[in-house]
């Protein structure tokens, strides 16, 4: 741990609940945690067109504005604030809005491919991973994407077996096994009764 901030990460593959278990934890720290998610660091794609972001592989690596979200890791890690950019899934980009965050002790940073970058993953000081059965996992996007993301079934059907799943098993899975820490579900309770105590000690450690 670098000038006493702990950075965790939360990855795992998308609707296994690393969004829930990260915001459980946000909310049992509310004074001392900031949360970054690199789904907030898709590239801004403002010179493309709608009809062609739509067709973009949102699960490879390369969509993502990686160095951008490092640069934010490292100016909280030296106490500096930042101003985080907004994504905006029904438009497929970003939106005109940014968050500004405060630096914290404890900084969560959540997102499909945090562990697959290999300098992104040496940021972390605890690796965690959400596991979750595929078909569990699919079944809630659906519902989520729908209520949530401006979705629609064919779309998402059609998205998950052209790009999520492929690139499911090529790049988030195999982070699995770089993690220090898997659990079994974002709703897991004893596991998060087990991060919660580990933070709150670090926290005491002051
Ligand atoms: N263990 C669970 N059982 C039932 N629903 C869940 C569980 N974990 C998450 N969900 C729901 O599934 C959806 C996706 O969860 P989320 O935490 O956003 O996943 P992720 O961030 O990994 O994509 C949300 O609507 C959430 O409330
Ligand atoms: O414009 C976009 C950007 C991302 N996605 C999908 O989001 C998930 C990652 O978010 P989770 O909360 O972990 O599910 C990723 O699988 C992308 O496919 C998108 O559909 N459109």
């Amino acid at each position: 741990m670098s000038n006493n901030v702990m950075i965790i990460g939360i990855a795992g593959g998308t609707g296994s609940g690393k969004s829930t278990f990260t915001n459980r934890l946000r909310d049992a720290f509310p004074d001392d945690v900031a949360v970054l998610y690199h789904d907030n660091y898709y590239k801004c794609q403002d010179d493309v067109p709608f009809e062609e972001r739509k067709k973009v592989n949102y699960d490879h690596p390369d969509s993502l504005e990686t160095d951008l979200m490092i640069q934010h890791l490292e100016a909280l890690k030296n106490g500096i604030a930042v101003d985080c950019p907004v994504y905006d899934y029904s438009m497929h980009n970003r939106s005109d809005k940014t968050i500004h965050i405060e630096p914290k002790k404890i900084i969560l940073a959540e997102g499909i491919l945090l562990l697959e970058d290999p300098r992104l993953r040496n940021m972390m000081d605890i690796k965690i991973y959400v596991e979750a059965d595929a078909d569990e996992r699919i079944l809630r996007r659906i519902v989520r994407d729908v209520k949530e993301r401006g979705r629609d079934l064919d779309n998402i059907v059609e998205q998950y077996l052209t790009t999520v799943k492929p690139m499911h098993y090529l790049y988030v899975e195999p982070t699995r096994a770089l993690a220090d820490v898997v659990i079994n579900s974002g709703m897991n309770d004893v596991a998060f009764d087990v991060v919660r105590s580990k933070i709150q000690l670090i926290l005491e450690e002051e």
